[in-house]
């Protein structure tokens, strides 16, 4: 039998229909028109394409979007102060530096001058410990996004033995996290893990997080299994992740694919965290 797939695309476009509505009922109530500001250093052909497609993402439901783009030479103090330009925006309600950053820039201290109220990427330390303290905060899109395809599926996850592979601060740790939260048992495994297929052959759900293609074959699955695979990996110009998705997929219970998956679902929670930073401002004011 072939495993059901999880379409993270048609998923976002139903979400993104929400947000379309909630972003305009905030302008015809509250006069709030929610602003994102990407900033993009370098010229990374990857980079570009996710901004791009950030950017069309939130004209598609009306959130104000302003890119700047930089040169990979930029200094660390010019972007620290464009950061504060944007702090300091009240019609700007989230930021985000694209990363990686070149290597003159060290990320901890631009995630860090990030206003913790509008870093809706969640990386700031006072969102991350937010999530591991239970408190209110931005949640990091992407393991935001698994959350949400997991349960609009009606997928179980109290009580299921949920195996994350990775441990990266912006997917491994905080989808574990989540999971966690949600009563599933977690097992983190990583790059120094002996007998990965020892693990991953236990879990009801499966989180591949590394960047590896292929590294997940069909026999490291238990049978009806749900499989999330989070890797973006450029081979022969195609994208795939870190599943063998054509084997995976018959042993599989549920499976994302690549494209389709949990990439949409990513901007998709980008545009709920900048939504919802707007809403929260708004009372403020
Ligand atoms: N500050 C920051 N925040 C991020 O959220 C962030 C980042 N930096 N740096 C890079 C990663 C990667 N990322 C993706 C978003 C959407 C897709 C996506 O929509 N992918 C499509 C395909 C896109 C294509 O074909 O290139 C899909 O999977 O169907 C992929 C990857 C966000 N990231």
């Amino acid at each position: 039998m072939s495993a059901q797939i999880l379409d993270g695309k048609q998923l976002a476009a139903a979400l993104r229909e929400e947000i379309r509505r909630d972003v305009e009922e905030l302008r015809a109530k509250r006069g709030i028109v929610p602003g994102l500001a990407v900033l993009l250093v370098g010229d990374d052909p990857a980079s570009q394409s996710y901004v791009r497609g950030k950017q069309k993402a939130s004209t598609e439901v009306g959130i104000h979007s302003v890119v700047e783009r930089l040169p990979a030479d930029l200094s660390e103090q010019t972007l620290l102060e464009r950061i504060d330009h944007y702090n300091e925006d009240p019609s700007i309600h989230g930021i985000l530096v694209q990363l990686p950053l070149p290597p003159q820039i060290a990320e901890d201290r631009v995630i860090t001058r990030i206003s913790p109220g509008k870093d809706v990427d969640g990386f700031h330390p006072w969102n991350v410990g937010r999530l591991y303290s239970g408190g209110e905060g931005f949640v990091p899109c992407t393991p935001a996004g698994i959350l949400e395809m997991i349960r609009r599926n009606r997928i179980e996850i109290a009580g299921a033995h949920a195996v994350v592979v990775g441990r990266s601060g912006i997917v491994g740790k905080p989808v574990a996290q989540l999971l966690l939260r949600e009563n599933a048992t977690v097992t983190i495994c990583h790059s120094k893990t002996k007998d990965l297929g020892f693990y991953t052959k236990q879990a009801d759900i499966l989180v591949a997080a590394v960047g590896r293609p292929g590294l997940i074959t069909a026999d490291m699955i238990k049978p009806g299994a749900v499989v999330i695979d989070v890797g973006i990996n450029r081979v022969d110009g195609r994208l795939v992740g870190d599943v063998d998705f054509e084997a995976v997929k018959e042993r599989a219970g549920w499976i994302t694919p690549v494209p389709g998956g949990v990439g949409p679902m990513t901007i998709t929670m980008l545009l709920y965290n900048t939504l919802w930073s707007a809403k929260r401002m708004g009372n403020v004011q």
